[in-house]
């Protein structure tokens, strides 16, 4: 079933307005930075806050058009599953999952069949007789996604659901609403549980990750608008905007695109490889991996062509996985917040640290040139 969405909000002096569809089956994965309207969005889309202009669609159904229609929140079909899973705590685990049927009107037989089969289905079976309070985080999520998808919602709307959890806890968590979501099996009508080949899902995150292994499709919000879209992988390999880039965890260099490379705003050349997307002398960006940087004592001497080589300072050293990612300093221009990744070998021959200075050098076939989007914040990809 799918979401087709077209609406403008204010809230304050903040303007949200976009337009997306998300088709029968689909996942969306919504991105941006703090105060960009993602809430916002998901309260439209549940029907907590009213839209000042446009329409929101369920399959064939109207849920929102302003003026007129506006169903009520209980009546959308459309089941929320937030970071805090929310339980009803003097009710047990089952009871929990079977009180969306049960308010939707089946009986007590068919509620807790229904709450069965989706406590099964999260592989909860032996904390069905708990009480809230007796749960981890991680359990308690697990509960939280049967009693969501127990109400057979026509969309799921997930707000940060992994966000609350901890290292330990999430990848579990992660997979198992891989499970739920990525299936396009038939309906379980046995057990009385939904068909999932048509909800559809939209799933507002801060992590790379949960949007690749979750959605098929991105939209990154920055200030209101969507400046981004596509297929979660193409979105975040090439990402337009400092915020992806910063999330996709990318080096990011705005200026306008030349035949071989671009010009950045701060007068220096990037030599790297356009792609078909731009043209010369368009606003474009060069994006490049941590990985791509090679790193030198200040004044070592170039080592072969074409390779892009600038001086800097290092500004921070962090643990990140195996390697330690090293952020330049400076308050602009191209070699301010550059991330390069270092094995910790390196870092130690170096004689790394804070205040050091450095000679960077990425080849140019290992920056890519694209099109890029104007983004109306002055947020930074390159800072820490
Ligand atoms: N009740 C409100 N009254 C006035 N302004 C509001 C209200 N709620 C949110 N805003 C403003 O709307 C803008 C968008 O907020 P929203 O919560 O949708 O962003 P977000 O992308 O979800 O942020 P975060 O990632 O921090 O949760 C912000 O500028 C916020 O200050």
């Amino acid at each position: 079933m799918s979401l087709h969405v077209d609406v403008a909000a204010t809230r304050g002096r903040f303007t949200l307005d976009v337009a997306f569809d998300v088709p029968g089956g689909g996942v969306l994965a919504v991105l941006g930075p703090n105060g960009s309207g993602k809430s916002t969005l998901l309260q439209c889309l549940a029907g907590l806050l009213v839209p000042d202009r446009g329409t929101v669609t369920l399959g064939e159904r109207t849920l929102s058009s302003v003026p007129g229609v506006q169903v009520p929140v209980h009546d959308r079909g459309i089941g929320l599953l937030a970071q805090d899973p929310l339980l009803l705590p003097h009710l047990t685990v089952a009871e929990n999952v079977a009180f969306g049927p049960r308010s939707q009107g089946s009986t007590r037989t068919r509620a807790r069949a229904q709450a069965r089969a989706w406590i099964r289905e999260v592989d909860a079976v032996e904390l069905a007789g708990r009480k809230p309070a007796q749960l981890s985080g991680g359990q308690a999520q697990r509960v939280a996604i049967a009693r969501a998808l127990a109400g057979r919602p026509r969309a799921l709307l997930l707000d940060e659901p992994l966000s609350a959890l901890d290292v330990d806890a999430a990848p579990a968590v992660r997979g198992l609403l891989r499970r739920v979501l990525r299936r396009s099996g038939a309906a379980d009508d046995r057990s009385g549980a939904v068909s999932e080949r048509d909800r559809c899902a939209v799933l507002v995150t801060h992590d790379p990750l949960d949007a690749l292994a979750l959605a098929d499709d991105v939209v990154v919000l920055d200030a209101g608008r969507i400046v981004e879209r596509g297929p979660a992988k193409e979105v975040l390999a090439a990402p337009r905007t400092p915020f992806t880039a910063r999330i996709a965890g990318l080096n990011l260099v705005p200026g306008v695109a030349a035949a071989d490379g671009l010009h950045a705003s701060d007068g220096r050349f990037v030599a790297g490889v356009r792609s078909d997307d731009c043209a010369a002398g368009e606003p474009a960006v060069a994006v490049f991996a941590p990985g791509a940087v090679a790193v030198h004592p200040a004044h070592a001497p170039h080592t072969g062509s074409p390779r892009n080589v600038v001086d800097a300072r290092v500004a921070s050293l962090e643990p990140h996985g195996a390697v330690i990612r090293l952020r330049t300093a400076g308050d602009g221009g191209v070699a301010a917040g550059i991330a390069a990744d270092l094995t910790p070998a390196s870092v130690a021959e170096l004689g790394l640290e804070p205040g050091s200075a450095v000679r960077l050098e990425v080849k140019a076939a290992s920056v890519a040139v694209h099109a890029a989007v104007e983004s109306p914040s002055p947020f930074r990809a390159a800072e820490p």
